[in-house]
């Protein structure tokens, strides 16, 4: 917090700054600093910002955001605890109604926080308007005690992040002043009219900005695992390559480049989709304070998708870091078994993935059939009635893998769209045939996804400013990269007929050359990544390659190295020897 004061960095930015990592089992202030922060700048009015701003800048306030509880986190729209306007006292009453209304999960709830932004179902003169945020203290600002009719624990240990409270609440017809509802999108007046929003779901907006920080923080996630991971790679020596010769690096085996180099590769695809989001979430912001909503359900699904892609490819990406290192990979002081449990966690939260992708198909087969009918669509999913391009570009060019990409996403929607219709004429609901066909609508999404990934690695190499020599590495980079999801996915190309066996042969061929290209790369890319010893936190990826000496000074800090025999010999090991069992 110091550092964050000292650098005159906004709470709400500290979560895209590397202030976090520092923290290697997750952080008690995350959510202050990040979705906390965050609901106060986007849904709070400006009265409201004066009032709790200055506070949670200063850390007197510290709050966290409490949305899902135990019976629901996917479906926001089922949450069950209640905010009952009572025009007589000008208050709401918040209640938890069932045990499944419990909120349950909330990071720095437990212990850590004194105040949320709780999601609650609105209700005013007899009518639900459904979730809305309000600010809610519940300790003692002095004390730090739960105040009378606020209930608070801890969930309990997870399968990582433990140095983080996530915790519990139920309200007991607890009361707060009408004005802590959050009031910059919709509000209920004194009378307990209410007065709605210009698009009903920008009460969800800081769920929008956080998934936007999670693609980010993704990137940076496996950045750390593939410095830890390819500078292993180049200390260790193992086996033979050549009977007889002397055992060469580990990372002179062909499969342990392919190990490594498309994630490192993955590191900058998913840092350019990060950018150009983020760019398109500072542009929709300022739509909004404007009162222009158009642009809204573009970022909402770009979010989603470059979230769901993003948590999904980095963490895959450090378990294939962990692998990487053999056995010492296993070891916690290597930083990888963190660096994984503190990801993997990325794929569930905030929308767990799956849900966001059919909210990305939905997306899709609206927008498809919106095309076909002449209707308008937004930028990002015009490619889908579009007409092919595929024979402008030199075959197998850049350009022509990203068309083969476009032209094979928009065949795979064609496809399930035509998939649903027929679906939806034998179930005759629209529901139903909507389940019936959403393994193939997450296919979709992964692929549109995926095609977006990869034309964002494209454009921003082909634009970006840097000397040729680096120009040169970030190219076949990129074209790694390119092939990799190819070959990955090569049943989308030959069923869409955009790709050939031989094509796909041919790119097989380059990918392996491209290992071989890039393998003196590996190195100096990770380097460039430039993180500190401090930050990484691994015996096996620090900066001077010196990985034995430290996992072995590393095991002398062990407790159980503080004395020769240890207690347990005394109480159970020595009784048990002496048993003749
Ligand atoms: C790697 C290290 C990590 C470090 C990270 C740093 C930053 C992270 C910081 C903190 C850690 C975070 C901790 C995690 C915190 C949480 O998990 S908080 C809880 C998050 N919960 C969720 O994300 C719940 C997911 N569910 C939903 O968002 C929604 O329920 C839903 C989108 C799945 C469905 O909503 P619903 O209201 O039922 O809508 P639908 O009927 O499906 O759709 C109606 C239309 O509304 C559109 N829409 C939905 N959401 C939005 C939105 N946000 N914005 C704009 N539009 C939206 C949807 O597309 C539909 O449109 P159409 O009718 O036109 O199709
Ligand atoms: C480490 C961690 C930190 C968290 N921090 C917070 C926090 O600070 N604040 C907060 O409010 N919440 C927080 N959460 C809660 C988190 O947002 C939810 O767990 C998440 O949104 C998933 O919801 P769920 O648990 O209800 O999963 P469920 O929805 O029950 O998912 C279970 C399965 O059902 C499937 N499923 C559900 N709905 C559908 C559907 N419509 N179609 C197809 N499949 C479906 C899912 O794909 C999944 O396979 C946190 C969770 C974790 C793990």
């Amino acid at each position: 917090m110091r550092k964050l004061a000292e650098h005159n960095i906004p709470l709400r930015e500290a979560s895209i700054t590397q202030v976090h990592s520092v923290l290697r089992d997750g952080n008690p202030l995350i959510v202050h600093t990040s979705m906390f922060a965050n609901a106060l700048a986007s849904l709070a009015n400006p009265k409201q910002q004066q009032q709790w701003v200055p506070l949670a800048e200063k850390n007197r306030i510290i709050g966290t955001y409490a949305q899902t509880e135990i019976g629901h986190g996917t479906f926001v729209r089922g949450l069950e605890t209640t905010a009952i306007f009572d025009p007589e006292t000008k208050e709401f009453v918040l209640h938890s109604p069932t045990i499944t209304s419990t909120k349950w999960w909330p990071g720095g709830l437990g212990k850590t926080a004194n105040a949320a932004i709780v999601m609650a179902q609105l209700y005013t003169q007899g009518k639900c308007y459904g979730p809305h945020p309000f600010f809610v203290q519940l300790r003692d600002f002095d004390t730090h005690h739960s105040l009378p009719g606020v209930i608070l624990g801890e969930i309990g240990p997870r399968l990582g992040i433990n140095s983080q409270d996530n915790g519990y609440l139920r309200f007991d017809h607890y009361r707060i002043p009408r004005t802590n509802m959050l009031m910059r999108h919709s509000q209920v007046l004194e009378d307990g009219s209410y007065v709605k929003p210009i698009h009903n779901k920008l009460s969800y907006g800081t769920m929008v900005w956080t998934r936007v920080a999670i693609v980010h923080s993704c990137s940076k996630k496996l950045a750390c695992a593939v410095t830890i991971a390819t500078r292993y790679s180049a200390v260790r020596h193992q086996s033979e390559l050549v009977p007889g010769k002397p055992e060469p690096q580990i990372l002179e085996y062909q499969t342990q480049q392919y190990k490594l180099l498309p994630h490192i590769a993955s590191v900058f695809a998913i840092l350019f989709s990060a950018s150009s989001v983020l760019r398109m979430q500072r542009n929709v912001a300022a739509s909004i304070s404007k009162g222009n909503v158009e642009l809204l359900p573009e970022l909402h699904i770009l979010s989603c998708a470059m979230k769901a892609l993003s948590s999904q490819d980095s963490t895959q990406g450090i378990e294939t870091c962990r692998l990487a290192c053999g056995g010492h990979g296993y070891i916690a002081s290597s930083g990888l078994p963190s660096l994984y449990t503190s990801t993997t966690c990325t794929i569930t939260y905030e929308g767990e993935n799956t849900v966001l992708l059919l909210q990305v198909a939905r997306y899709l087969i609206k927008s498809y059939r919106a095309g076909l009918e002449g209707l308008p669509v937004l930028p990002s999913v015009m490619y889908l009635t579009a007409p092919s391009a595929m024979h402008q570009s030199p075959p197998l060019s850049n350009q022509a893998l990203i068309e083969a990409f476009r032209i094979s996403s928009a065949n795979l929607v064609k496809e399930t769209e035509s998939r649903l219709c027929r679906q939806f004429n034998l179930e005759q609901n629209f529901h139903y045939a909507w389940n019936r066909c959403s393994v193939a609508l997450v296919h979709c999404a992964e692929l549109h996804s995926r095609y977006y990934m990869c034309e964002k690695f494209l454009s921003t190499v082909e634009s970006i400013r840097a000397s040729d020599r680096v120009r040169s590495v970030l190219q076949d980079l990129c074209r790694l990269y390119l092939i990799h999801h190819i070959t990955l996915n090569q049943g989308h190309f030959l069923r869409s007929g955009t790709l050939s066996g031989v094509d796909l042969s041919t790119l097989e061929e380059e990918m392996y050359e491209l290992l071989a290209k890039l393998r003196p790369q590996a190195v100096p890319l990770v380097d460039a990544f430039d993180f500190r010893d401090e930050l990484l936190g691994s015996t096996l990826g620090a900066w001077d390659g010196r990985v034995y000496e430290r996992l072995y000074e590393e095991a002398q800090k062990s407790p159980l190295n503080k004395t020769d025999v240890s207690k347990a010999y005394h109480k159970y090991l020595q009784p048990l020897m002496k048993s003749n069992l």
